[in-house]
């Protein structure tokens, strides 16, 4: 079975890909058992963090990576916190820290004007140089809540107001967010990237 490597240290995703990649014909690895630590995220854009993060994991392996960048962009902030969005109440926050500094931001700003996506770029790399990584996007639109509401999930899911199923994001069912998510969906463009490199480049992994 072809082994990748899955560049991320957030437990929260980490569920999530497992669920997500339970039916695939592939064994991924999380990049702790190879003891890789967080790469610094020093590019401008998801999809460049991603990449940054692949890149590595593949390189301190030796094996083909994939990594997500994601977070939360909320329109009356300007689209903040972004890339930012797991270091936005400072480097060492916790997700409560950021959920509690993302109410005081929007304290003032009315329900109608609360709307927010969740963004998500997956990057694939068969080898750190990798000319031709995989590279998919996905978004997740919602509303951000005036108090956290759920057990589920992690990050900002408490506080992301999921309209087509009236609830918050930490209130759904794992299925149900993984169908639907900025994950999920970005995921499921994967699939098809992957299923196309794979029938004309399966000599590469
Ligand atoms: O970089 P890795 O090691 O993967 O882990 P991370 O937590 O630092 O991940 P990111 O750099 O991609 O930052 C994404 C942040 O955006 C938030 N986020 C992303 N996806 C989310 C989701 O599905 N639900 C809630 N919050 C999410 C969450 O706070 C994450 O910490
Ligand atoms: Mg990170």
């Amino acid at each position: 079975m072809n082994k990748i490597v899955l560049a991320s240290g957030n437990a929260g995703k980490l569920q999530e890909f497992s669920q997500l990649f339970s039916s695939w014909q592939i064994d991924v690895i999380p990049q702790s058992q190879f003891a890789i630590a967080d790469a610094e995220e020093t590019g401008l854009s998801f999809i460049e963090n991603a990449l940054i993060k692949a890149r590595h994991a593949s390189r301190l392996s030796g094996l083909p990576a994939l990594a997500d960048d994601s977070g939360l962009a909320v329109d009356a902030l300007q689209g903040a916190p972004g890339i930012y969005s797991a270091r936005y109440a400072g480097s060492h926050a916790t997700d409560g820290d950021n959920n509690r500094k993302l109410l005081a931001e929007l304290a003032d700003t009315p329900d109608a004007s609360r709307g927010a996506s969740f963004h998500c770029a997956l990057a694939f790399v068969r080898r750190h140089d990798d000319p031709v990584p995989l590279v998919v996007t996905a978004q997740w639109r919602g509303r951000i809540l005036r108090e956290a509401v759920g057990e589920g999930g992690f990050g900002y899911d408490p506080l992301f107001y999921v309209e087509s199923e009236g609830v918050a994001s930490a209130q759904l069912a794992r299925e149900v967010k993984n169908r639907i998510s900025h994950r999920g969906q970005a995921v499921e463009s994967f699939r098809a990237l992957w299923q196309e490199a794979m029938g004309s480049e399966a000599a590469l992994v």
